[in-house]
């Protein structure tokens, strides 16, 4: 047996020594009564009819913590009987042995327990005195509670399961992501706890139905009330919440917080923004919580079979979940967990931020690839034939599904006919942009990914409008090899852009996040794993910028002939093509040496007087030009 100390605590005449007898016969461990702990002035001022006030048990709950520390230092359990009615006193008793501490509260109605004192041979106990017992008992939200009607065999065969049967982990929220992790954790042989909020007639036992449904989680303890979800957890806890980014996390993080004790640890899997996610940890930091925010990439499949995971918070902290993590984290090539520690503070958030931003882009190209080759008058299983043999060339998760969507039929047309042309979004591309724009980084391509699927949402003004533009024949003159090269040119600048993003909120932060590192763990398990992806971790482990490495300039003077031609013939021929576009445009304004924002800064000085600096004063002065004509 795992060293404990078991308190068994409540008023007076509740059964705590009897049970305590029992459960100490059963483990065969020593019990005992904290009555015969008190010291001699105590036991003087009891007899003499005085009640003990809170100077006076202090000491007397020290020695017994003195004892606990004691066995615990010997690595043996004991069992600890006193009635602990305020958290105050409990906390004195389990000081620096928290970990170790078990509560089993027992409690009964003061009419029972009245009852049960009266019956007792050479026992007295007034009304006033047991009354005043219930008004001074603050119940404990961390302990075994049960109700004394049982037989004290009864309670102590519960003490006995429960306390031997705690979980190693816990996961808060089934929905999509929270099932699929913990078949992931279980098929792993963690003990798990698992909870899920009930809502009458709508979400009820889904706890208890989802475990009956899968024989990984045959061990698996179910639970619909949190204070028993998170008793079942061994301490310090590690509780995994897999809920809606915003307000439910905060409203989850209050829900927990009556329930957990010192040195406890809470993480956020979901997509939570990373400022907020730095306030979180702050805020339970100082209610002695540990907070990590963990983004989890790979969907529902990635999550059940090995998705990537990207920690950030305090690295010790960390270091107490890694092996939960690394466990149900997908592997490289290398077979190393696709799971690292980020950094400091939300910097696990920023960085899954940053991935989807890269998987919006992704993701748009794909679309803009679609459309060009539908517009060739393709079919959707043509396209995918041409993107099967794009495989061999520039593989990547996003190709594969894309590939998969195509070739579904819906009766004898395609699935993809029938989908509605309006794309959502959950707000992570929304803050990536953002980020963009604060930290002053020109990541353009996942701001058009963005916008593009905002245009998108406005599909019935969009059909008004477009009767009023009559679109001309359209004769794309492109093939799918030309596609293709575009697409390659248009990847490498979102993930220069993407990685350029991150760097530069690591330097401004101190976050010191190691890029190579970081594209390992996207290598497996995440929605952009690819062939591109998997260079980039020798890459990074040379340059931080991957523009000025020349295997990758050189590529991309290879292929900027073809995105140029691609996007040309796009906008002459009105196929929407804005992330494609954005790709050759940055590249047309980052390559040259010299911008047309001397024009810009002469236009900001004139109406402004913001003053500009002059090309042939290298002192970096600034001047101010009196524009206007006198
Ligand atoms: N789906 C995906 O591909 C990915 C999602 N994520 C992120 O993971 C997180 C979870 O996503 P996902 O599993 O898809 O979402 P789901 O909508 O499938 O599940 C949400 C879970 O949160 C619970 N929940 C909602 N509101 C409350 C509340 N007020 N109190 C308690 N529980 C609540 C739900 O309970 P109930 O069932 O009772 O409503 C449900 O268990 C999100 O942050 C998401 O952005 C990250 C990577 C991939
Ligand atoms: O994190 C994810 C994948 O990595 C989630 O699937 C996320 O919901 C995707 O973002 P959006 O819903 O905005 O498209």
């Amino acid at each position: 047996m795992k060293t404990k100390i078991i308190f068994i605590i409540g008023v007076s005449g509740v059964g705590k020594s009897t049970v305590a007898n029992l459960l100490s016969k059963k483990l065969q461990v020593p019990f005992f009564d904290g009555d015969d702990f008190h010291h001699e002035k105590n036991i003087k001022k009891m007899a003499s009819g005085t009640p003990l006030n809170d100077a006076d048990r202090y000491d007397w709950l020290q020695s017994l913590n003195e004892l606990a520390i004691k066995h615990v230092k010997a690595k043996t359990s004991c069992i600890i009987v006193c009635s602990a009615l305020k958290q105050a006193y409990r906390d004195i008793l389990s000081h620096q042995i928290e970990k170790y501490s078990e509560w089993v509260f027992l409690h009964g109605s003061f009419d029972q327990i009245k009852k049960r004192l009266d019956n007792r041979k050479n026992h007295f106990m007034s009304s006033e005195l047991l009354k005043s017992q219930f008004d001074t008992l603050e119940e404990p939200t961390n302990a075994i509670k049960i109700n004394v009607e049982k037989s004290p065999e009864h309670i102590v065969e519960i003490i006995k399961n429960l306390s031997n049967n705690k979980s190693e982990f816990g996961l808060f929220g089934l929905g999509v992501m929270g099932k699929s992790l913990s078949r992931n954790l279980a098929n792993n042989g963690v003990k798990l706890s698992l909870f899920n909020r009930h809502i009458a007639g709508k979400e009820e036992n889904i706890a208890l139905n989802f475990k009956k449904e899968f024989p990984e989680l045959a061990t698996a303890l179910p639970f619909d009330d949190i204070a028993a979800f998170v008793n079942s957890i061994q301490q310090p806890r590690k509780i995994m919440l897999m809920v809606n980014a915003g307000k439910t996390i905060d409203l989850v993080i209050e829900n927990l917080l009556p329930y957990l004790t010192k040195g406890d640890i809470l993480i956020d899997g979901g997509n939570s923004n990373y400022n907020k996610t730095k306030e979180r940890h702050d805020y339970l930091k100082s209610k002695n919580i540990y907070f990590i925010g963990a983004g989890v990439s790979g969907g529902e499949e990635g999550a059940l079979r090995g998705p990537s995971i990207m920690p950030g918070g305090n690295e010790e902290t960390y270091k107490k979940i890694q092996p939960f993590l690394e466990k149900i984290a997908a592997k490289d090539e290398n077979k190393l967990p696709c799971c690292s520690y980020i950094g400091p503070e939300g910097s696990g958030h920023f960085v899954k931020m940053v991935h989807n931003g890269i998987e919006y882009a992704e993701m748009q190209l794909l679309a803009e690839v679609f459309t060009l080759l539908k517009n060739l008058g393709k079919n959707p299983d043509e396209i995918a034939a041409i993107l099967e043999s794009w495989k061999a060339i520039e593989n990547s998760y996003l190709l594969e599904i894309t590939i998969d969507i195509l070739r579904k039929k819906d009766g004898e047309d395609w699935l993809i006919h029938k989908i509605m042309d309006k794309a959502g979004n959950k707000g992570t591309g929304n803050w990536t942009t953002i980020a963009t724009a604060q930290l002053g980084i020109p990541s353009t391509m996942v701001a058009s990914s963005l916008f593009a699927r905002y245009i998108s949402f406005f599909k019935e003004e969009r059909i008004t409008v477009s009767t009023y533009f009559n679109t001309n024949d359209l004769s794309l003159n492109l093939n799918s090899e030309e596609i293709l090269k575009a697409y390659q040119f248009a990847r490498i600048i979102n993930h220069y852009q993407g990685f350029k993003l991150i760097k530069e909120a690591s330097n401004r932060n101190n976050w010191n996040i190691n890029l190579s590192e970081l594209a390992r763990i996207w290598t497996n398990g995440c929605i952009i794993r690819s062939d591109l992806m998997t260079s980039l971790v020798t890459t990074f482990k040379t340059v931080d910028n991957i523009l000025h490495e020349p295997e990758i300039i050189e590529k991309l003077q290879a292929l900027k002939p073809f995105i140029k031609k691609v996007v040309t013939e796009g906008i002459v021929n009105e196929v929407a093509v804005p992330t494609l576009t954005d790709a050759i445009s940055f590249l047309n304004s980052f390559s040259k040496a010299t911008s047309s924002a001397n024009i810009i800064q002469a236009q900001r000085d004139y109406f402004g007087a913001h003053t500009y600096q002059r090309t042939d004063d290298t002192s970096g002065k600034f001047y101010h030009t009196h524009w206007a004509k006198n």
